[in-house]
């Protein structure tokens, strides 16, 4: 994987799910399979460890044998308090996090970000039409300027990620790999049209 060695995937399942009804959204099978299982079955083969931030039902995610680390700032809920929880409780150096809601992503994922990565500590997925903010490749070396990006109450991924001097990196090619689930209605209708 050309300048970079190792890169530890996480599964982000630690949201609230408003749209769900504040159900474990990882936690909701489709096709049988717990949506973070999706995730992660995608996940694990382009990465050297995986991992899951998750705050609720942490044994279940425990017992799949993946360290789980949930969330340390109580205070600072949203994806990017999930990611800095994560970069604080695990020392790798490179972290490829994604959503548990978007069950199709590409198996190419990793090698594209390193890629077309340049010299950025943090790329993520363009679909051709909407970013994916937390579909994103990310150095540690980030930890002190998302602590203060936090600590001055600002929660928006996509404006950290560019402020960090990141960019998008293009999956117009594969745009339904990006699909994301935020209602169960989602899942019932995707499982009746199989
Ligand atoms: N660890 C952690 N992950 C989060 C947090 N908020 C969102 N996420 C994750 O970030 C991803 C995108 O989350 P959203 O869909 O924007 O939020 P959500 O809480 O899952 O769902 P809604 O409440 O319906 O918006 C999902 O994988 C969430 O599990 C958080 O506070 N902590």
């Amino acid at each position: 994987m050309s300048q970079i060695s190792t890169i530890t995937g996480v599964v982000l399942a630690g949201g609230k799910a408003s749209r769900m009804g504040g159900v474990d959204k990882g936690l909701q099978e489709l096709n049988g399979i717990p949506l973070w299982q999706h995730v992660a079955q995608r996940l694990s083969k382009q990465v050297s460890s995986l991992a899951i931030s998750a705050n609720k039902n942490l044994a279940v995610y425990q017992a799949s044998g993946y360290p789980v680390y949930p969330d340390l700032l109580a205070d600072f809920p949203g994806p990017l308090a999930g990611i800095l929880s994560v970069m604080q409780q695990c020392d790798a150096e490179w972290f490829l996090f994604c959503p548990c809601d978007t069950p199709f992503i590409p198996d190419y994922l990793a090698e594209r970000f390193v890629q077309q990565r340049e010299a950025a500590a943090v790329v993520w997925a363009h679909d051709g039409e909407r970013d994916h903010p937390t579909i994103a490749l990310m150095h540690r070396r980030l930890m002190p300027e998302l602590q203060n990006y936090l600590a001055a109450g600002e929660r928006r991924v996509m404006v950290f990620m560019r402020q960090a001097g990141g960019h998008p990196v293009d999956f117009s090619e594969m745009k339904q790999a990006f699909i994301n689930i935020n209602t169960l209605e989602q899942i019932d209708t995707m499982q009746r049209h199989q």
